[in-house]
């Protein structure tokens, strides 16, 4: 079997997916799954297409770096053995940051590679998993080509109004500006949207990708014009362990009148906030959801909240709201968030058909909406693997 080998790394994981090439390029992975705990007891699991599960230890050695190495390592052999014929003609990754330059996939070399180095710093949580990830596939397998895919690219169509911060100018055009992220993702639901939406995909559109890290997006004929994310993956909604928007003036206080520092502000923003922060119980929707604790209720209610009114913000920019879709591990599966969110945007004139919420159905409007509600599974593996293909004129 040919196949892309798509890669998604984070700073313990290493998700991975391999999509069939031949005779067409596959829209769903011959197998996904992921390596979880590197750096602790990393485990391998995985599903086939057919829906069989895989579980299995990984060993791994050594720093960090090394242990990233080894788990591909891992990885390679276990594809290998599952796949007697397995031939990976290229591998694709999800990388964050693209910055200014970066507004469409790229063919990676060292070269390309240092330029997105310079993006560490904006993206913490993932830049610098995802770089690591394409020079450890680089060490194992040099004679592969690799592409990178950028979260920031699909954002690049936003008008420079809503791309802008209003700092004094030169800190600006040092590439201080809002950027915005999962674009893989939106780019995937965007493509999708006529056949859920009909004629509405190319009007006023709100795409809710609500995961472990979440963003809205307001696109206006299929093309992003505004996003709840900007400069780094902490602006906008309440995520897991993410704030979100906060008032730079706490981070002032948190400064002065507790002396933290940017390692500490950093940990806080990105690790100990979100839902995790609020309810103290966990960053995880479904424990959330299944627990008694009014401070889970709490956390669900503020990321609810928070969702409702970046869509007021999100359909002004966008000049209206012909449709509202959800995606992502909750926005797909938690029926309770997409319910309370259309309450609080009934003033839109969203209004859904609740057994149809509750049967995660493709269409969730009732017959009285006037905005087009939607349930769409994101596919951002399957993005990349696209883009992959298109980049190497497959
Ligand atoms: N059935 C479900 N009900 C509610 N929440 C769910 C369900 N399945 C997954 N989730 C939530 O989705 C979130 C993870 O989303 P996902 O998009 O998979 O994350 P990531 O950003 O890591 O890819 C978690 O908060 C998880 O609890
Ligand atoms: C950009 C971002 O927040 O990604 P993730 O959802 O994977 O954390
Ligand atoms: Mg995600």
């Amino acid at each position: 079997m040919k196949a892309i080998l798509v890669l998604n790394a984070g700073s313990s994981s290493l998700k991975f997916a391999l999509f069939a090439t031949e005779p067409a390029l596959a829209e769903q992975p011959a197998l996904a799954g992921q390596i979880e705990g590197i750096g602790a007891t990393p485990e391998l699991s995985a599903r086939d297409a057919a829906g069989k599960r895989y579980q299995e230890p990984v060993t791994t050695t050594g720093e960090q770096a090394e242990q990233h190495r080894d788990a591909l390592t891992h990885l390679f052999r276990w594809l290998a053995a599952h796949n007697p014929d397995l031939e990976i003609v290229a591998a694709g990754h999800r990388v964050v940051h693209g910055g200014e330059r970066y507004s469409a996939p790229v063919r990676l070399s060292e070269a390309v590679l240092r330029e997105l180095d310079e993006f560490v710093p904006l993206a913490p949580l993932h830049q610098p998993h995802n770089l690591r990830a394409v020079r450890a596939v680089a060490a194992l397998l040099p004679e592969i080509p690799q592409v990178g895919c950028f979260d920031t690219a699909f954002h690049r169509t936003q008008p420079a109004l809503a791309q802008a911060f209003a700092l004094p100018r030169a800190i600006s055009a040092e590439g201080v500006k809002r950027y915005g992220f999962h674009g893989l993702s939106y780019d995937y639901v965007a493509r999708q949207l006529p056949e859920v939406v009909g004629e509405r995909a190319s009007g006023a559109v709100v795409i809710a990708h609500l995961g472990n890290g979440a963003s809205m997006c307001a696109l206006r004929d299929g093309k992003s014009v505004a996003s709840t994310m900007g400069f780094t993956a902490v602006e906008g909604l309440m995520m897991g362990t993410r704030t979100g928007s906060l008032d730079p003036g706490v981070l002032l206080y948190l400064m002065e009148q507790k002396g933290m520092d940017a390692k500490a502000l950093t940990k806080l923003l990105y690790k100990e906030s979100g839902l995790l922060g609020v309810s103290g119980i966990s960053q995880d929707m479904r424990t959330l959801l299944a627990s008694p604790a009014p401070e889970a209720k709490e956390a669900v209610d503020l990321f609810c909240y928070r969702i409702a009114r970046e869509l007021g913000s999100l359909a002004a920019a966008a000049g209206g709201l012909d449709a509202l879709v959800f995606t992502g591990g909750i926005g797909e599966h938690a029926a309770p968030v997409r319910a309370k969110v259309a309450e609080m945007a009934a003033w839109l004139g969203v209004d859904i058909d609740v057994s149809a919420n509750d049967a995660q159905q493709l269409r969730i409007d009732s017959a009285d909406s006037r905005v087009a509600v939607a349930v769409v599974p994101t596919n951002e593996e399957g993005m990349i693997a696209r883009y992959t293909m298109e980049l190497l004129g497959r």
